[in-house]
């Protein structure tokens, strides 16, 4: 990352500057729900094995700016990478999500390595360089990895569960434990985006899926001081890092988390009102969002609508039109474009 001023709309908005229309990209942009992407992934049987392929990882990255021009592209690679170089054992099974050897035991947790294993996650490093040598001069690169607690979260799981009751019982149960945990997880994040930014990466996301599930106290632990210490031990080795935090399902809470985990924008989820964001959240902090996933596979009025709120509520305020959660694999790509016709015509209008 560079001290110059950025030419890049997504770069600018990043840095303060409203744009009309704003830049747009959608989490989960690469994926099940192109075609593209569905005939490369059924060549490999592994995802584990997709994601640490720079090729074809660089393509997916790539197929979604291709086919709607948006103005970033996000690294395809997943979350539970991070327990994969930690050396817990990750599989992905099909239409199930992901499985891990679940962390029980004080035994568990030795079994890790102390620090993430580099060359494991080599690959994703080239796929960044790749990426960045063929991308449209126009779109930005963003990096992301898991917050500690979301990551955490699978680790002692071993799996996805609607609420996450496993890890809250565990850090209520042994939170010094817990915590030894979220100090790896810290360290690891902290070392692995720096190698993505020092790979080419513009930006980086850190996604908290499961903060919603925190009560406060539980909060404040186990979601904030760890994205506050990733953000804070990142900007100290990249001092232009820009940061863009998700913390999904915080509510209120969202009001003053930019400025106290220390990052410069903030993704809102789809649950949140964006008149409500738009007044109530510090101005100091971008904001990124909202529109609701499944807006977004109704189409027509529905669309339309939550389109022409989102814009109108963040009119004046910088903002990077996204969704308030990942894409899903049943949305149909013509919406898609209907989207990206209305954000960039519906602006001006
Ligand atoms: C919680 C989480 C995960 N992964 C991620 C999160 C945080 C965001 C969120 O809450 O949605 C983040 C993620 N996962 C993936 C990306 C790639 C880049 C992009 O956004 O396009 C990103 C940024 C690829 C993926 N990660 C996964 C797929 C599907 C696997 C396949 O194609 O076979 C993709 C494209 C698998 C995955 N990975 C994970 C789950 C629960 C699953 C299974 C459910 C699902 O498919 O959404 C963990």
């Amino acid at each position: 990352m560079t001290a110059s001023s950025p030419t890049k709309p997504f770069l600018r908005v990043l840095n303060g500057e409203v744009l009309n229309p704003p830049p747009v990209w959608l989490m989960r942009q690469a994926g099940r729900y192109l075609p593209e992407y569905r005939e490369i992934r059924s060549k490999v049987p592994s995802f584990l094995e997709f994601c640490y392929s720079p090729k074809i990882a660089a393509e997916a990255t790539l197929q979604p700016i291709r086919r709607f021009g948006f103005d970033a592209a996000i690294l395809f690679s997943d979350i539970l990478v991070i327990p994969d170089a930690l050396g817990q054992k990750v599989s992905f099974e099909t239409n199930e999500g992901p499985r891990l050897d679940p962390i029980v035991t004080v035994e568990d947790l030795a079994r890790l390595n102390a620090e993430i294993d580099q060359k494991r996650l080599e690959p994703v490093f080239e796929t960044i360089q790749r990426i960045k040598a063929a991308l449209p001069p126009e779109t930005a690169l963003i990096g992301f990895c898991g917050a500690p607690w979301t990551v955490a979260s699978y680790m002692i799981a071993g799996r996805g569960t609607p609420d996450q009751a496993p890890a809250r019982l565990f850090a209520y149960r042994d939170p010094d434990l817990f915590q030894r945990l979220i100090d790896r997880l810290v360290d690891a994040s902290t070392d692995y985006l720096s190698r993505q930014i020092e790979a080419g990466v513009e930006a980086v996301q850190i996604f908290d899926s499961w903060a919603g599930v925190l009560p406060a106290g539980e909060y404040e632990r186990w979601c904030l001081a760890p994205i506050k210490a990733i953000s804070a031990r990142v900007k100290s080795r990249h001092s232009h890092a820009k940061i863009i935090g998700f913390p999904r399902g915080i509510g209120p809470r969202l009001k003053t988390f930019s400025a106290q985990a220390g990052v410069d924008a903030l993704g809102l989820d789809t649950a949140v009102d964006p008149f409500w964001a738009a007044r109530s959240i510090d101005k100091t902090a971008v904001l990124q969002g909202n529109l609701d996933p499944l807006a977004l596979i109704a189409g027509g009025a529905a669309l339309e609508t939550s389109v022409k709120r989102i814009l109108a509520a963040f009119k004046g305020r910088p903002h990077i039109f996204n969704l308030g959660h990942g894409i899903l694999p049943q949305t149909p790509v013509e919406h898609v474009a209907a989207l990206m016709d209305l954000v960039r015509r519906g602006a001006s209008s």
